[in-house]
């Protein structure tokens, strides 16, 4: 995966795989995708919503999707209150903040998703999501289900896909099978996961429901559904 390592909170609450200390592998779109973006004359695009249990397929899925529609999609770039390593600039890896500010815009309410890793907070930010838009990108948010509801409460109008494996034995297959995790990390997940299938199953939350069986099958039918005839969710 092109990706980069996030603070297990920030996964799984934020990217897919927040579990409890859990890190989230996530994408890292290059400054040549922030640079390319075309201005939109219209609506701004609406975000997507993929959320589903770890192991599910998410990264597989939208690893294709970029690589079959580039320039098309972003990601927004989440605050942290660290300190910038070598190369990072502000605004590009992270939007690099203080403890104050980002516990200020806590309280204001802005953030889809925020967790503490070690001593530092990390989070993705309404406004962070809103400014990939406005670039004409689609933003992509892989999030597990608490920023799914975060997101719901805003004005983000976002779509919502879930997506789901066949069943709870072949994601355990998967998630071994992906070799990433201790055996302990992986009952973690699939405990967690059967909350997420449980949320999956919701009425009313989820625009289009996917079950990830056999890869390509699954991938056509998210993809369809993303594209949308190049209307990409658009009334307009
Ligand atoms: N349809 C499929 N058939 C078989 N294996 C699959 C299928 N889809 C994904 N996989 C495999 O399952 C594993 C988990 O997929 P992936 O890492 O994309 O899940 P994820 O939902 O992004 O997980 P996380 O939320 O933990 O990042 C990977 O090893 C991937 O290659």
């Amino acid at each position: 995966m092109l990706l980069l390592q996030k603070p297990l909170s920030i996964a799984f609450c934020s990217k897919s795989l927040r579990l409890c200390a859990h890190t989230k592998t996530i994408f890292k779109p290059s400054p040549y995708w922030y640079s390319t973006m075309a201005p939109s004359a219209t609506q701004p695009p609406r975000p997507i919503v993929i959320s589903g249990p770890s192991g599910s397929g998410k990264s597989t899925i939208l690893t294709r999707l970029f690589k079959d529609h580039p320039d098309t999609f972003g990601f927004s770039v989440s605050h942290t209150t660290r300190n910038p390593r070598s190369g990072e600039q502000d605004g590009r890896e992270y939007n690099f903040t203080n403890q104050e500010t980002f516990l200020k815009l806590v309280d204001d309410a802005g953030f889809i998703e925020h967790a503490k890793f070690g001593s530092n907070y990390y989070g993705t930010s309404i406004k962070a999501v809103k400014s990939v838009a406005e670039t004409g990108r689609i933003c992509v948010l892989d999030i597990e289900m608490e920023g799914v509801k975060q997101v719901k409460k805003t004005d983000l109008n976002a779509r919502f896909l879930f997506l789901s494996p066949p069943s709870l034995e072949i994601l355990e297959q998967r998630l071994r099978g992906r070799g990433t995790d201790s055996d302990d990390a992986v009952r973690q997940r699939l405990e967690q996961a059967k909350n997420e299938m449980a949320f999956g199953k919701e009425e009313g939350v989820w625009d289009k429901v996917v079950v990830n069986n056999e890869l390509d099958k699954a991938y056509i039918e998210v993809e369809e559904w993303i594209v949308d005839g190049g209307k990409y969710g658009s009334q307009a």
